[in-house]
């Protein structure tokens, strides 16, 4: 299984079709427009921070036993980096310690039964789409889902701004399988062909490398 990482909007649902496409794999999404939560999230972060949590936990251990039984298959987002958010809206005091504890817990007793709910323990490849905030802010008004518009919430740019700057640090200590960087400022993998084409090659050598693509 390959997983995307990302901030809000860096290419991790676009890149799982153009991927799992030219490998002939399947993608698995994460529950963003039929999230019931998602939107009362936003709107009050306090109450809604630790449900929304565990149903992204929910979700995304449910994609992962699916997303496991075959080699290529992509997931468009790790489930290491939901505990990133949930720590960082905790940190924002939108989740109690107790919440914290809960979540952490959980999580860690739900990877412990990965490798019997879907034979192995970590992906085969981490591939993390690195952006600006620049890049963060034009690709959240292009996609346009209204309860993330910074005009909505004159307190969004900040979070994004935090969720990035954690982002680095994520990145830098993230161990669980082999990883790599792909430069999303760069590289316009959507709507041009040869970047689409160079970014295919990147993630192609480390897949040799790591044995899963002859
Ligand atoms: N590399 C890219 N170059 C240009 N536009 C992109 C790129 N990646 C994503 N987009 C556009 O940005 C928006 C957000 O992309 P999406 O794949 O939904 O991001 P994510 O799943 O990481 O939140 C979409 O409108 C998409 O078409
Ligand atoms: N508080 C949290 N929010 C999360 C988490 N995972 C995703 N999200 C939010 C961020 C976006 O608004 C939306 C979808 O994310 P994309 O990056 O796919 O656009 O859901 C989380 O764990 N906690």
């Amino acid at each position: 299984m390959i997983v995307l990482s990302g901030a809000i909007g860096a290419g991790k649902s676009s890149l799982a079709t153009v991927l799992s496409e030219h490998l002939g794999t399947e993608a698995f999404y994460e529950q963003v427009d039929n999230n019931p939560v998602l939107p009362l999230f936003y709107k009050d972060p306090k109450k809604y921070a630790f449900l929304l949590q565990i149903y992204f936990l929910n979700k995304r251990f449910e994609s992962i036993k699916k997303a496991m039984v075959q080699d290529n298959n992509v997931l468009d987002r790790s489930i290491y980096e939901d505990s990133l958010f949930f720590h960082m809206n905790a940190d924002m005091g939108r989740a109690t310690p107790q919440e914290v504890k809960v979540y952490d817990e959980l999580l860690a007793n739900m990877m412990q039964e990965l490798p019997y709910a879907a034979a192995k323990k970590a992906p085969d490849l981490l591939v993390h789409l690195d952006i600006s905030y620049d890049t963060m802010i034009h690709r959240i008004e292009k996609r346009g889902r209204s309860y993330e518009q910074p005009e909505q919430d004159p307190t969004l740019p900040e979070y994004y701004h935090n969720l990035l700057s954690r982002y680095d640090g994520w990145y830098d200590e993230y161990d669980y399988s082999p990883k790599m960087k792909i430069d999303g400022d760069k590289y316009d993998f959507v709507e041009n062909p040869e970047d689409r084409k160079k970014v295919l090659e990147l993630i192609d050598e480390q897949l040799r490398v790591r044995g899963t693509l002859d």
